[in-house]
Protein backbone atom coordinates (compact mmCIF):
# COMPACT_ATOMS: atom_id res chain seq x y z
CA UNK A 1 0.00 0.00 0.00
CA UNK A 2 1.28 3.59 -0.96
CA UNK A 3 2.01 5.55 2.45
CA UNK A 4 -0.38 7.62 2.78
CA UNK A 5 0.93 11.74 2.65
CA UNK A 6 -0.86 12.68 5.69
CA UNK A 7 -1.55 10.23 8.58
CA UNK A 8 -3.34 11.65 11.61
CA UNK A 9 -4.22 9.17 14.29
CA UNK A 10 -5.81 9.76 17.73
CA UNK A 11 -4.56 13.37 17.94
CA UNK A 12 -5.40 15.30 20.67
CA UNK A 13 -4.74 19.61 21.26
CA UNK A 14 -5.67 21.16 24.39
CA UNK A 15 -5.23 24.89 25.25
CA UNK A 16 -5.19 24.54 28.88
CA UNK A 17 -8.77 23.26 29.77
CA UNK A 18 -9.93 24.19 26.12
CA UNK A 19 -10.08 20.77 24.11
CA UNK A 20 -9.52 22.13 20.11
CA UNK A 21 -9.20 18.39 18.89
CA UNK A 22 -9.81 15.41 20.36
CA UNK A 23 -8.49 12.28 19.26
CA UNK A 24 -9.02 12.46 15.76
CA UNK A 25 -8.36 10.19 12.80
CA UNK A 26 -7.89 10.30 8.98
CA UNK A 27 -5.54 9.85 6.22
CA UNK A 28 -4.83 12.25 2.79
CA UNK A 29 -3.32 9.87 0.13
CA UNK A 30 -0.85 11.33 -2.13
CA UNK A 31 -2.55 13.82 -4.65
CA UNK A 32 -5.34 14.18 -3.10
CA UNK A 33 -6.90 17.17 -2.88
CA UNK A 34 -8.85 17.27 0.53
CA UNK A 35 -11.18 19.81 1.93
CA UNK A 36 -11.04 20.25 5.64
CA UNK A 37 -14.87 21.81 6.94
CA UNK A 38 -15.99 22.93 10.08
CA UNK A 39 -17.69 26.17 12.46
CA UNK A 40 -15.45 28.73 13.19
CA UNK A 41 -13.54 27.06 16.62
CA UNK A 42 -13.97 23.58 15.23
CA UNK A 43 -10.68 22.97 15.39
CA UNK A 44 -9.07 23.55 11.85
CA UNK A 45 -6.87 25.14 12.41
CA UNK A 46 -5.38 24.18 15.41
CA UNK A 47 -5.11 20.83 13.73
CA UNK A 48 -3.17 22.10 10.83
CA UNK A 49 -0.56 23.56 13.11
CA UNK A 50 -0.06 20.84 14.40
CA UNK A 51 0.37 19.02 10.90
CA UNK A 52 3.13 21.67 10.34
CA UNK A 53 5.09 21.62 13.21
CA UNK A 54 4.11 25.16 14.45
CA UNK A 55 2.18 23.34 17.52
CA UNK A 56 2.86 20.41 19.58
CA UNK A 57 0.07 17.46 19.85
CA UNK A 58 -1.28 16.85 23.32
CA UNK A 59 -1.36 13.23 22.49
CA UNK A 60 -1.62 11.10 19.52
CA UNK A 61 0.64 11.07 16.60
CA UNK A 62 0.54 12.49 13.12
CA UNK A 63 3.23 11.96 9.85
CA UNK A 64 3.76 14.14 6.73
CA UNK A 65 5.65 12.35 4.07
CA UNK A 66 6.00 9.68 6.94
CA UNK A 67 7.68 11.89 8.92
CA UNK A 68 6.53 12.28 12.35
CA UNK A 69 5.37 16.12 13.15
CA UNK A 70 7.06 15.98 16.80
CA UNK A 71 10.16 14.31 16.50
CA UNK A 72 11.12 14.72 12.53
CA UNK A 73 10.08 18.06 12.56
CA UNK A 74 12.96 19.30 10.52
CA UNK A 75 12.31 16.69 7.33
CA UNK A 76 8.36 17.20 7.74
CA UNK A 77 9.10 21.13 7.08
CA UNK A 78 11.33 20.51 4.29
CA UNK A 79 8.37 18.78 1.75
CA UNK A 80 5.58 20.87 3.37
CA UNK A 81 4.08 24.30 2.21
CA UNK A 82 2.04 25.73 4.42
CA UNK A 83 -0.41 28.88 3.69
CA UNK A 84 -1.50 30.47 6.54
CA UNK A 85 -4.98 32.32 7.35
CA UNK A 86 -3.25 35.28 7.06
CA UNK A 87 0.27 35.79 5.52
CA UNK A 88 2.62 37.80 6.73
CA UNK A 89 4.38 39.73 4.03
CA UNK A 90 6.99 42.70 3.92
CA UNK A 91 5.66 44.80 3.34
CA UNK A 92 8.35 47.10 1.43
CA UNK A 93 9.56 44.50 -0.35
CA UNK A 94 8.55 43.67 -4.11
CA UNK A 95 6.92 40.67 -4.64
CA UNK A 96 9.96 39.03 -7.09
CA UNK A 97 12.00 40.43 -4.52
CA UNK A 98 9.94 38.50 -1.63
CA UNK A 99 9.78 35.05 -3.64
CA UNK A 100 13.83 35.56 -4.18
CA UNK A 101 14.24 36.00 -0.49
CA UNK A 102 11.96 33.39 0.52
CA UNK A 103 13.62 30.47 -2.28
CA UNK A 104 17.19 31.41 -0.79
CA UNK A 105 15.79 30.97 2.61
CA UNK A 106 14.73 27.50 1.68
CA UNK A 107 17.28 26.60 -0.37
CA UNK A 108 16.07 26.07 -3.61
CA UNK A 109 18.81 25.76 -6.01
CA UNK A 110 20.45 28.73 -7.10
CA UNK A 111 20.77 27.74 -10.88
CA UNK A 112 17.00 27.00 -10.91
CA UNK A 113 15.52 29.71 -8.72
CA UNK A 114 14.61 32.09 -11.16
CA UNK A 115 13.04 29.55 -13.26
CA UNK A 116 11.05 28.30 -9.94
CA UNK A 117 9.99 31.91 -9.08
CA UNK A 118 8.38 32.14 -12.66
CA UNK A 119 6.62 29.15 -12.48
CA UNK A 120 5.26 30.04 -9.30
CA UNK A 121 4.15 33.18 -10.30
CA UNK A 122 2.33 32.08 -13.53
CA UNK A 123 0.67 28.85 -10.87
CA UNK A 124 -0.49 31.55 -8.94
CA UNK A 125 -1.44 33.75 -11.61
CA UNK A 126 0.48 37.13 -10.30
CA UNK A 127 2.73 38.06 -13.17
CA UNK A 128 1.04 40.87 -13.61
CA UNK A 129 2.61 42.13 -9.93
CA UNK A 130 5.94 40.48 -10.24
CA UNK A 131 7.13 44.49 -9.78
CA UNK A 132 4.69 45.62 -6.97
CA UNK A 133 5.35 46.42 -3.29
CA UNK A 134 3.69 43.74 -1.31
CA UNK A 135 2.30 46.19 0.83
CA UNK A 136 0.27 47.98 -2.18
CA UNK A 137 -1.47 44.39 -2.78
CA UNK A 138 -5.03 43.30 -2.52
CA UNK A 139 -5.66 40.89 0.03
CA UNK A 140 -6.69 38.69 -3.23
CA UNK A 141 -3.27 39.20 -4.34
CA UNK A 142 -1.36 39.10 -1.09
CA UNK A 143 -2.59 35.43 -0.64
CA UNK A 144 -1.95 34.24 -3.94
CA UNK A 145 2.09 35.81 -3.19
CA UNK A 146 1.81 33.34 -0.13
CA UNK A 147 0.33 30.56 -2.32
CA UNK A 148 3.27 31.05 -4.61
CA UNK A 149 5.70 30.99 -1.40
CA UNK A 150 4.29 27.80 -0.09
CA UNK A 151 5.42 26.27 -3.70
CA UNK A 152 8.86 27.55 -4.50
CA UNK A 153 10.76 24.35 -2.59
CA UNK A 154 8.01 22.31 -4.54
CA UNK A 155 6.72 20.65 -1.62
CA UNK A 156 4.94 17.17 -1.74
CA UNK A 157 2.05 18.59 0.62
CA UNK A 158 0.45 21.82 0.88
CA UNK A 159 -1.64 22.68 3.95
CA UNK A 160 -3.51 25.77 3.29
CA UNK A 161 -5.36 27.54 6.01
CA UNK A 162 -8.66 29.22 4.29
CA UNK A 163 -6.92 30.40 0.83
CA UNK A 164 -10.22 31.77 -0.26
CA UNK A 165 -11.23 33.48 3.08
CA UNK A 166 -11.37 37.72 2.50
CA UNK A 167 -11.64 37.61 -1.06
CA UNK A 168 -14.13 39.22 -3.41
CA UNK A 169 -15.83 36.68 -5.90
CA UNK A 170 -13.41 36.99 -9.06
CA UNK A 171 -10.09 36.32 -6.52
CA UNK A 172 -12.11 33.32 -4.81
CA UNK A 173 -12.36 32.20 -8.86
CA UNK A 174 -8.79 32.71 -9.60
CA UNK A 175 -6.85 31.14 -5.95
CA UNK A 176 -9.25 28.07 -6.49
CA UNK A 177 -8.23 27.68 -9.93
CA UNK A 178 -4.69 27.98 -8.82
CA UNK A 179 -5.76 25.58 -5.67
CA UNK A 180 -7.02 23.09 -8.44
CA UNK A 181 -4.46 22.70 -10.50
CA UNK A 182 -2.36 21.52 -7.24
CA UNK A 183 -4.41 18.83 -6.71
CA UNK A 184 -2.44 15.29 -8.51
CA UNK A 185 0.67 16.93 -8.14
CA UNK A 186 0.82 17.81 -4.26
CA UNK A 187 -1.02 16.58 -1.76
CA UNK A 188 -3.67 19.42 -0.22
CA UNK A 189 -5.39 20.09 2.65
CA UNK A 190 -7.34 23.18 2.41
CA UNK A 191 -9.52 24.56 5.19
CA UNK A 192 -12.69 26.68 3.77
CA UNK A 193 -15.97 28.03 4.79
CA UNK A 194 -17.49 28.49 1.16
CA UNK A 195 -18.80 24.94 0.68
CA UNK A 196 -19.59 25.71 -3.28
CA UNK A 197 -16.37 26.15 -4.17
CA UNK A 198 -14.59 23.47 -2.08
CA UNK A 199 -17.50 21.21 -4.09
CA UNK A 200 -15.92 22.66 -7.34
CA UNK A 201 -12.39 21.38 -6.74
CA UNK A 202 -12.13 19.04 -3.90
CA UNK A 203 -12.13 14.84 -4.20
CA UNK A 204 -12.94 14.63 -0.50
CA UNK A 205 -14.02 16.17 2.40
CA UNK A 206 -13.40 16.46 6.49
CA UNK A 207 -16.00 17.98 8.47
CA UNK A 208 -14.59 18.21 12.24
CA UNK A 209 -17.15 19.82 14.74
CA UNK A 210 -16.03 20.79 18.14
CA UNK A 211 -12.41 19.36 17.63
CA UNK A 212 -14.00 15.34 16.50
CA UNK A 213 -14.53 14.12 12.91
CA UNK A 214 -17.40 13.84 12.08
CA UNK A 215 -17.13 13.17 8.06
CA UNK A 216 -14.84 12.11 6.11
CA UNK A 217 -15.95 10.86 2.17
CA UNK A 218 -15.94 11.30 -0.91
CA UNK A 219 -17.87 13.97 -3.29
CA UNK A 220 -17.75 11.53 -5.93
CA UNK A 221 -20.09 9.38 -3.27
CA UNK A 222 -22.25 12.01 -2.41
CA UNK A 223 -22.91 13.00 -5.91
CA UNK A 224 -23.49 9.28 -6.28
CA UNK A 225 -25.98 8.84 -3.23
CA UNK A 226 -29.54 7.50 -3.27
CA UNK A 227 -31.79 10.48 -3.79
CA UNK A 228 -34.78 11.19 -1.82
CA UNK A 229 -38.34 11.80 -2.22
CA UNK A 230 -39.89 15.04 -0.46
CA UNK A 231 -43.06 14.31 -0.64
CA UNK A 232 -46.30 17.06 1.48
CA UNK A 233 -49.74 16.18 1.22
CA UNK A 234 -53.21 16.59 2.58
CA UNK A 235 -53.60 14.67 5.49
CA UNK A 236 -52.19 13.37 9.51
CA UNK A 237 -48.95 12.07 9.82
CA UNK A 238 -51.14 8.93 11.28
CA UNK A 239 -52.59 8.97 7.96
CA UNK A 240 -50.49 9.15 5.69
CA UNK A 241 -47.34 7.23 7.20
CA UNK A 242 -49.10 3.82 7.04
CA UNK A 243 -49.91 4.63 3.22
CA UNK A 244 -46.00 5.55 1.67
CA UNK A 245 -44.56 2.55 4.20
CA UNK A 246 -47.28 0.03 2.06
CA UNK A 247 -45.51 1.52 -1.02
CA UNK A 248 -43.08 -1.06 -2.69
CA UNK A 249 -39.89 -0.38 -2.35
CA UNK A 250 -40.29 2.07 0.02
CA UNK A 251 -37.75 1.58 2.99
CA UNK A 252 -38.70 4.01 5.79
CA UNK A 253 -40.57 7.13 5.91
CA UNK A 254 -39.16 10.02 8.09
CA UNK A 255 -41.26 13.06 8.90
CA UNK A 256 -40.16 16.88 8.07
CA UNK A 257 -40.23 19.04 11.08
CA UNK A 258 -37.66 21.00 10.61
CA UNK A 259 -39.94 23.15 7.99
CA UNK A 260 -42.97 23.03 9.00
CA UNK A 261 -45.48 21.84 6.86
CA UNK A 262 -49.28 24.22 6.10
CA UNK A 263 -52.28 23.72 8.19
CA UNK A 264 -53.51 20.48 7.58
CA UNK A 265 -50.94 18.58 5.70
CA UNK A 266 -47.89 16.32 6.52
CA UNK A 267 -44.68 16.11 5.10
CA UNK A 268 -42.13 13.34 5.04
CA UNK A 269 -39.06 12.07 3.39
CA UNK A 270 -39.23 8.76 1.49
CA UNK A 271 -36.34 6.55 1.82
CA UNK A 272 -36.92 4.14 -1.07
CA UNK A 273 -34.58 1.02 -2.33
CA UNK A 274 -31.09 2.31 -4.58
CA UNK A 275 -31.99 3.20 -7.86
CA UNK A 276 -35.86 2.61 -7.60
CA UNK A 277 -37.57 6.49 -8.09
CA UNK A 278 -40.86 6.04 -6.55
CA UNK A 279 -42.33 9.82 -7.16
CA UNK A 280 -44.82 8.00 -9.37
CA UNK A 281 -46.22 5.35 -6.79
CA UNK A 282 -46.31 8.31 -4.45
CA UNK A 283 -48.44 10.53 -6.20
CA UNK A 284 -50.70 7.49 -7.24
CA UNK A 285 -51.29 6.07 -3.63
CA UNK A 286 -52.06 8.99 -2.44
CA UNK A 287 -54.79 10.49 -4.79
CA UNK A 288 -56.09 7.17 -4.94
CA UNK A 289 -56.67 7.72 -1.41
CA UNK A 290 -57.96 11.02 -1.50
CA UNK A 291 -54.93 13.15 0.14
CA UNK A 292 -53.85 15.90 -2.44
CA UNK A 293 -50.46 16.94 -2.86
CA UNK A 294 -48.65 20.00 -2.67
CA UNK A 295 -45.11 19.04 -2.78
CA UNK A 296 -43.18 16.02 -4.54
CA UNK A 297 -39.59 16.41 -5.38
CA UNK A 298 -36.47 14.24 -5.49
CA UNK A 299 -33.47 15.30 -3.47
CA UNK A 300 -30.09 14.46 -4.17
CA UNK A 301 -27.64 15.06 -0.54
CA UNK A 302 -25.51 17.88 -1.27
CA UNK A 303 -22.34 18.81 0.59
CA UNK A 304 -24.62 21.34 2.26
CA UNK A 305 -26.53 18.82 3.84
CA UNK A 306 -23.85 16.83 4.87
CA UNK A 307 -22.11 19.88 6.71
CA UNK A 308 -25.29 21.28 8.19
CA UNK A 309 -25.71 17.66 9.68
CA UNK A 310 -22.68 17.11 10.79
CA UNK A 311 -21.54 21.03 12.05
CA UNK A 312 -24.85 21.09 14.01
CA UNK A 313 -24.54 17.66 15.76
CA UNK A 314 -23.58 17.69 19.53
CA UNK A 315 -24.27 21.70 19.81
N1 LIG B 1 -4.05 29.92 21.48
C1 LIG B 1 -5.22 29.47 21.95
N2 LIG B 1 -5.50 29.46 23.28
C2 LIG B 1 -6.66 28.99 23.75
N3 LIG B 1 -7.65 28.50 22.99
C3 LIG B 1 -7.44 28.49 21.66
C4 LIG B 1 -6.23 28.96 21.07
N4 LIG B 1 -6.30 28.82 19.71
C5 LIG B 1 -7.51 28.27 19.48
N5 LIG B 1 -8.19 28.07 20.64
C6 LIG B 1 -9.53 27.46 20.80
O1 LIG B 1 -9.46 26.16 20.22
C7 LIG B 1 -10.65 25.87 19.52
C8 LIG B 1 -10.31 25.53 18.07
O2 LIG B 1 -9.81 26.70 17.43
P1 LIG B 1 -9.27 26.71 15.93
O3 LIG B 1 -8.65 28.05 15.69
O4 LIG B 1 -8.45 25.52 15.70
O5 LIG B 1 -10.63 26.57 15.12
P2 LIG B 1 -10.92 26.79 13.54
O6 LIG B 1 -11.75 25.64 13.14
O7 LIG B 1 -9.66 27.01 12.82
O8 LIG B 1 -11.79 28.11 13.56
P3 LIG B 1 -11.88 29.32 12.46
O9 LIG B 1 -12.70 28.80 11.32
O10 LIG B 1 -12.59 30.39 13.24
O11 LIG B 1 -10.47 29.69 12.08
C9 LIG B 1 -11.56 27.05 19.71
O12 LIG B 1 -12.40 26.80 20.81
C10 LIG B 1 -10.59 28.19 20.00
O13 LIG B 1 -11.21 29.17 20.78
Amino acid sequence: MTQPAIQVQDLTKNYGPVVAVDRINFEVAPGELVGFLGNNGAGKSTTMRVLTTFLPASSGYARVNGFDVMYQSDDVRKHLGYLPESVPLYSEMRVEEYLQYRAKLKSVDRTTRTKRIDYCLDRCRIKGVRRRLLGTLSKGYRQRVGLADTLLADPKVLILDEPLSGLDPVQQEETLKAVKELGGQHTVLFSSHHLPDVEKVCDRVIIINRGRIKFDGKLSAIAASVPTVVVEARGTTAQLEPLLLGINGVLEIKPITAEAPAEGFAAFEVHAEPGLDVREKVAGRLHEKGHPIRRLEQRREKLEDIYMRSAMRGE
